[in-house]
Formats: C-alpha cells, structure tokens, sequence
C-alpha cells in the first residue's frame, strides 16, 4: 500500500503541489490524471524519494520514501519520459549494462525474460539510436523491471506513440498487473487513452487532488441531475406520468431528471405505455466528468 500524506512542494515561488494526499491499493492500476504543469512528474519523483517535498509524507509499504530512499528504490521502478537509455549501445548491451549497475544476479537469465516478455528479441542487438519512440518504450520498462519491483510509476508512458504503440503498451501494463501483480501508478494528461487499463484515478489540476475514486464512485458522485436519452416506440406521446421531455424526435426524446432515483421510476412509466428499445444517461462517461471537473476548479 502507498500512502500519500498532505505533501506539499514549492519551486521557489512556485508552489507546485499543494496538500496532496491519498492512498494506492496494492495490485491497483490507478490513473494520475491532469494538464501539462500540474505536478504530475514532482508528484512521482516525490513518491519514489528522489525529490524531497516541504512537508507531508510518503510512505511504500511502511517506508518513508524520504528516509528509507534505498529501500524504496529497491522495490520500485520508475520509467519517466527521458528513458535514460545510452543510445550509442544496443537494447540488450544496456540492459546488461544496468543489471551489472544494479547488482543483479543472473542477469542473462533475467534479461532473456524480460526481451521475450516484451517482444524485443528481433532488435536487441540492434544500437537504440535506430529504435523508435515505442520500441524504445519497450526496451524502457524492460530496464525498470531488470529489479524485480513490486511497483512501477510510468511518467507518461503513451506519449509520442502512434495508437499501435500506445495499445501495445497498455497491454503490457494490463500483463504486468494481472500475471505479476505489479502496483501500477501511470501519469497522462490524456484520460481517454487509460479508461481501458485503470481501475483507480487521482486527477490532479493546479498542484492539487480535484478528484480521486474508482470510474463508479466519481460518476456517482457527479452524476446528480443524469440526462436520459430513450429510443422508444411511444404511440401516446411522450409525456408520461410526472414526466415531460426535453427534446423529442420520431423515436428518441431525452429527459432532465432531478436525481438518478428517478431513471427507474420514469423507465417504468414508458414501458407501461409503449416500447423501449435503449437508453443512456447523456455525459456519464469518465472523460466527460473529468471536464467538468477541470472546469469547476478552472477558476479557483
Ligand atoms: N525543477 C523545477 N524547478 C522549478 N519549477 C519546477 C521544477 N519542476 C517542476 N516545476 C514546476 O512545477 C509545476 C508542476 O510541474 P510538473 O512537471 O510536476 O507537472 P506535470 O503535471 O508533470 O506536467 P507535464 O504533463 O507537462 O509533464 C510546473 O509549474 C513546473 O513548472
């Protein structure tokens, strides 16, 4: 379990994260969601310890990060945009390179595993400064697993990859959470991209936590007055009950309904008076959320 306690971080006058806190649940993939500058990357090299923070606390599985640095470090890894990678060596000379740098025993052994798990047999010889940007994504995670961590921070990982790229990595971070229970932590600025490998987010806007929960809770929690929009075959009309529609067309109508308590009740009264065939609460996806989200706290 990670555990972030109000941390706060200023860049001289900058005040980069204000009263950040929540918490990860061990084997969770949780989304870290929020505009380019609002503390992403700081919130992640905080959580790995290698950026002190002027109060608050971070603590991995009972560490704090900020006094058991090493240990920390030992079970996490960390890919980040620079991937570090020596582009004049090939894929597998810097990966030998790194186990050597870690200390790592048999290191071949666990190199030729990580190659086969991502699928970079046929260029590992080849130097990194021909690779490109999702080959070079691969050979990445491949070097930040070299250790074995239990949990992994990706810093944008999907970035600069053409959609095969960007699926093919979120296969891989699916894999790694279902066959070795990794605890994933990944950082974008495009929520879209994550909905399919996420099962927690934190959005994050201006150095602060605007939001947190699973996909349920935080439609739940904004899903206060749903817009119903029903296709239906309603040979009386579509006024019904208590219930009157906003817009009408030959077979769809939507309604503005107080609370979600009423959608069964109104579902009810139409099924009583004709056919319907489908249903859907307009702006109930993550992605529309999220905007509303950035657009309550735009102005604070
Ligand atoms: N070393 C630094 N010195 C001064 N200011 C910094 C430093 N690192 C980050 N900042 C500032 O802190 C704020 C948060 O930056 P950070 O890089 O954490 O955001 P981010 O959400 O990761 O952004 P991006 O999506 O662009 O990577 C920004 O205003 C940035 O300019």
């Amino acid at each position: 379990m990670i555990e972030v306690r109000d941390i706060n971080k200023h860049f001289g006058e900058q005040q980069a994260l204000q009263r950040v806190s929540f918490t990860i649940k061990q084997g969770s993939i949780t989304g870290l969601i929020g505009p380019n500058g609002s503390g992403k990357t700081t919130l992640i090299r905080i959580m790995n310890g290698v950026l002190g923070a002027n109060s608050g606390q971070v603590t991995i599985q009972g560490m704090d990060t900020s006094q058991q640095t090493e240990k920390v470090l030992a079970i996490c890894g960390t890919l980040t945009e620079q991937s570090g990678l020596y582009e004049n060596m090939s894929g597998r000379d810097n990966l030998l390179f790194f186990a050597d740098a870690f200390g790592l025993q048999r290191a071949t052994e666990r190199i030729d595993e990580l190659v086969h798990l991502l699928e970079i047999q046929d260029y590992q010889h080849r130097k990194v400064g021909t690779y490109s940007t999702g080959m070079k994504k691969r050979l990445g995670l491949a070097r930040v697993l070299l250790h074995r961590p239990s949990i992994l921070f990706l810093d944008e990982p999907t970035n600069g990859l053409d959609p095969d790229g960007i699926q093919m990595v979120l296969r891989i971070i699916r894999q790694l959470n279902t066959e070795l229970s990794l605890t994933i932590l990944i950082s974008s600025h495009v929520l879209t991209q994550l909905s399919a490998v996420c099962d927690h987010y934190i959005f994050m806007e201006k150095g602060r936590v605007v939001e947190k929960g699973t996909e349920q809770e935080i439609i739940q929690r904004y899903q206060s007055a749903p817009r119903l929009e029903v296709e239906a075959d309603m040979p009386n009309g579509w006024k019904t009950g208590i219930y009157s529609p906003e817009t009408v067309t030959a077979h769809t109508a939507t309604y503005q309904l107080s609370s979600r308590e009423h959608i069964p009740l109104l579902l009810r009264q139409l099924t009583e008076h004709g056919q319907v065939y489908q249903a859907r609460i307009e702006g109930n996806d993550l992605e529309s959320i999220y905007f509303a989200i950035r657009e309550a706290n735009a102005h604070e």
